[in-house]
């Protein structure tokens, strides 16, 4: 495929015709041809200074027609891994689900030296940027005090080196017993200093109340958000998040409160998860679903094809208004063998799995602008004059035609400069058909 240069484009001062949209990402954007099934819209992208503007420039300026090609804000990938990215070629593969990857990813731990943890978490970094990724939050087995956290040492580090590039969070993830320990207020002190996010792991049917109520009456004294893994099982007892939606409001909680995984509403009876989910919503949780690794890991068993997949109840979320996000979770690693930090194969993925396919205008928010609110990054996520012009454009021209074919040309977009390559134009996009 051609890919064609444009001439001084990144001048600061150029416009992209014809872009189509998905409406529920844009504010404050001119659109046109709105179309109510597939929530897309035709707009044109007016850039100053590396900025989304309402109006184009005075003066004469470049434009480029983008032929009606897909527009999408940058991808913020609310949860991943990334100090266990790029392991499974040591840990090698679970026979079983998600306690079988626990092992594995325990057993590896020694060999996540500083070095080795610099050089993983910089690949994974590089990934995500280059495929259209402008904020990211990630997980970090924290075991020890964070102080002592080789991981946390080298997550700050890479924060300052991708400062320009990726808007970083970070999650000090441990286990649920944790809160019975002496040191447990220290812990959140320390992650408070370091401007952390406290995560816990409940392990499946192991969900406590007392431990819940101790751990959100800490994160309230030292001002830390929560972000759980939960009831990432099939077994229809695990009431993990219906525990936590009744913790936080008996705690009255007021900071924000993620959710992530909750598989074990997909086998549950209807009324009891339709019960749980009223719950959720009434506590404001923020849900993020994983659904790669819930493929991978769960009903995993070998020499059984797997009949059950672990997606959580998003439809019924949305309809209840809980703002429920996609993301990444685990790539590389005992976890999740693939993947790429690409969340455009999530995006697809998910439209699959969750048969989005229908509605996929409605759930174009939750891969960019709906986490983007859920992490508290206003500046993020959305098409909107005065933001960023952090976009990913893509050689096609509907959601069917995005979602089709596997070898799709992309554009990443960065302060209104390709971060590679170039615009895509007419031609490219026709080329790219003709041939497919
Ligand atoms: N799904 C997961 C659970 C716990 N740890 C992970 O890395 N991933």
């Amino acid at each position: 495929m051609t890919v064609t240069s444009v001439p001084n484009a990144t001048d600061g001062n150029f416009a992209i015709m014809n872009a189509r949209v998905p409406i529920a990402v844009c504010d404050g954007i001119r659109l046109r041809d709105a179309d109510a099934a597939s929530g897309l819209a035709t707009a044109d992208l007016f850039i100053r200074d590396g900025r989304l503007a309402a109006r184009p420039d005075t003066q004469e300026g470049i434009s480029i027609d983008a032929a009606g090609t897909l527009v999408l804000p940058g991808f913020v990938d609310m949860h991943v891994h990334l100090d266990k990215a790029y392991t499974v070629h040591r840990t090698g593969l679970p026979d079983g689900g998600l306690l079988d990857a626990v092992r594995l990813s325990i057993a590896d731990a020694p060999n996540r030296t500083e070095d080795d943890l610099r050089a993983r978490m910089r690949r994974s970094l590089q990934r995500a940027y280059a495929n259209g990724t402008v904020a990211l939050r990630t997980h970090l087995d924290t075991p020890e005090l964070p102080d002592q956290s080789p991981a946390w040492r080298v997550f700050a580090t890479l924060r300052d080196e991708f400062g320009d590039m990726l808007s970083l969070q970070a999650v000090a993830l441990m286990a649920l017993e944790r809160v019975d320990d002496a040191d447990y207020s220290d812990r959140c002190a320390q992650l408070s200093r370091l401007g952390g996010v406290l995560g816990m792991f409940v392990p499946p049917a192991m969900e406590n109340a007392n431990r819940l109520d101790r751990l959100f009456s800490l994160a309230a004294k030292h001002e830390l958000d929560v972000d759980f893994h939960v009831d990432e099982t099939l077994d229809p007892k695990a009431g993990g998040l219906a525990m936590i939606a009744d913790a936080v409001q008996r705690t009255g909680f007021a900071r924000r409160v993620v959710v992530g995984h909750c598989c074990s509403l997909s086998a549950q009876p209807h009324d009891q998860a339709a019960a749980t989910l009223d719950l959720v919503a009434k506590a404001g949780l923020h849900v993020v679903a994983l659904p790669t690794t819930n493929l991978f890991l769960q009903d995993r068993g070998a020499g059984r094809t797997p009949r059950l997949r672990g997606l959580t109840l998003v439809k019924e979320m949305r309809e209840r208004a809980i703002p429920v996000s996609f993301a990444s979770d685990n790539i590389c690693d005992p976890f999740f063998p693939f993947g790429d930090f690409d969340m455009f194969e999530i995006m697809r993925e998910t439209v699959r799995v969750a048969h989005l396919e229908g509605e996929i205008g409605a759930w174009a928010d939750a891969f960019s602008r709906r986490p983007a609110e859920t992490l508290g990054l206003a500046g993020h996520g959305r098409l909107a004059p005065g933001l960023p012009a952090d976009f990913v454009q893509f050689a096609a021209t509907d959601w069917i035609d995005l979602f089709c074919r596997s070898r799709l040309a992309r554009c990443v977009v960065r302060n209104g400069r390709p971060v590679d390559g170039a615009f895509l134009q007419r031609r490219d996009i026709f080329t790219a058909q003709e041939k497919a």
